[in-house]
């Protein structure tokens, strides 16, 4: 674990637990990043707020909506499954902040930039010490500069639009239930709930790479749809009820957590004052990284860890293949809120998609961005009706 004054990274479930779970009184406070904090606008948001200065909420449950979202997504499917990935987008937009689908959603179609984190690229997020970049003026040509303004602009889109349209439609009675709506419901002061949909993108990389995943692994696919047909049957379309008993299912939804997991080095956390841990001395003010990647690719704990592999969550070995989701989401009292509902979209997700639609990939190339918060590189994917009576599920719904 090398340690410096400003940062360190842990690399052990053991590390991690330790100081970020055990010791999280003093673990949970987060730095300034003046690039991918300040400059792009993510500064006042609940990942980025200092420790103590706001309350989070849990998410509440929202299967019946969840499942609703989804349907409407294989039927985006069917009609044109070669833009699956804005599909994808959509819907979790829809889940996290409005329970219809209509223009706003459709107003960032197509727009490279909304995947905005992508181009935080750890390099330059990390400028958290050089104080002096928020005054290189942008019309020195500088070029993250520039990219700031321009990621600010999108940034305060994202965060206001969606939410402003929740707001009015609610004043105006118009509002269908969405789980933004029920926050705001419950608190007026709108600080906590309108920025909860930053972090949207995240469940959208995570259903983007169910897809990578299963249309490139075609015998996990066939299993998975063996044990849908057998539990579910197939005449109707799974729900979230359905869960405990699809436990091969549930083992891919562990896998992608694990695979390539959506926040490699988590976000940092700032310790507030000294510490020692297994004699080494951990300064105040030091920055905290989690390296849930290394945990989540550590040969000893998940045997070949590159493969795409769910079942390994099936055996029973001590000490082996643990639930990847203690890491994948975070640590302490910094753990993602979002974490029940992210988990449910996506399982839900992979079951109807698999009950219905096989899905196929020629390329076998894996590809991620390199970011605080990764995307896989957009692929192309052929998503095709398993048989006709999978189609009038789709289109007749059941
Ligand atoms: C697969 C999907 C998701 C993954 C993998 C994920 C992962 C994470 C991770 C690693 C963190 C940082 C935790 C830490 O600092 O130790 C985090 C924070 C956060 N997440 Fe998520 N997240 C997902 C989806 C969501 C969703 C859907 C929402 C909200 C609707 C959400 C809301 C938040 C918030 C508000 C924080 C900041 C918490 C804090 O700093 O106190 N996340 N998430």
């Amino acid at each position: 674990m090398p340690l410096t004054k400003t940062s360190s990274h842990l690399l052990s479930p053991q590390a991690v637990t330790e100081l970020l779970e055990r010791r999280s009184a003093i673990y949970s406070d987060r730095p300034s990043l003046i690039f991918g904090g300040e400059l792009v606008g993510y500064k006042d948001t609940p990942p980025m707020i200092r420790y103590g200065e706001r309350h989070r909420e849990h998410l509440g449950q929202w299967r019946a909506m969840e499942e609703r979202h989804m349907h409407g997504f294989l039927r985006d499917i069917l009609r044109t499954p070669e833009e699956f990935l804005h599909h994808v987008r959509r819907v979790v937009a829809s889940i996290v902040f409005r329970g219809g689908r209509g223009p706003r959603a459709l107003s960032l179609r197509h727009n490279p930039d909304l995947q905005v984190t992508c181009h935080l690229s750890p390099g330059i997020a990390w400028l958290t010490r050089e104080y002096t970049v928020r005054y290189i003026p942008a019309w020195t040509g500088i070029g993250f500069m520039q990219d700031a303004k321009r990621f600010n602009k999108i940034m305060v889109a994202i965060r206001d639009e969606p939410y402003d349209m929740i707001k009015r439609k609610m004043a105006e009675g118009a509002a269908k239930p969405s789980f933004t709506g029920s926050l705001i419901e419950r608190d007026a002061n709108p600080s906590i709930e309108q920025e909860l949909i930053y972090k949207w993108t995240s469940s959208v990389s995570s259903i983007s790479s169910f897809f990578l995943a299963l249309s490139s692994y075609t015998d996990v696919q066939k299993r998975a749809q063996e044990e849908l047909d057998r539990i579910v049957g197939r005449d109707r379309l799974p729900s979230l009820e359905d869960r405990p008993n699809l436990p091969y299912l549930e083992a891919i939804v562990q896998e992608i957590h694990r695979w390539n997991p959506v926040a490699p080095v988590a976000l940092p956390h700032r310790v507030q004052q000294d510490d020692v841990y297994r004699g080494l001395h951990i300064p105040g003010g030091a920055i905290v990284m989690a390296n849930s990647w290394a945990i989540l690719h550590d040969e000893a704990l998940y045997p070949s860890p590159d493969k795409f592999m769910p079942e390994r969550f099936l055996g029973d070995v001590k000490d082996l293949n643990p639930d990847p989701r203690r890491f994948a989401f975070g640590y302490g009292r910094r753990v993602c809120p979002g974490r029940d509902l992210a988990d449910d979209t996506l399982f839900i997700c992979v079951a109807m998609t698999l009950a219905v639609f096989d899905l196929r990939r020629d390329d076998t190339a894996v590809e991620y961005t390199p970011a605080l918060i990764c995307h896989p590189v957009p692929f192309r994917c052929s998503i095709t009706p398993r048989s006709r009576e999978a189609q009038a599920l789709v289109t007749e719904g059941k």
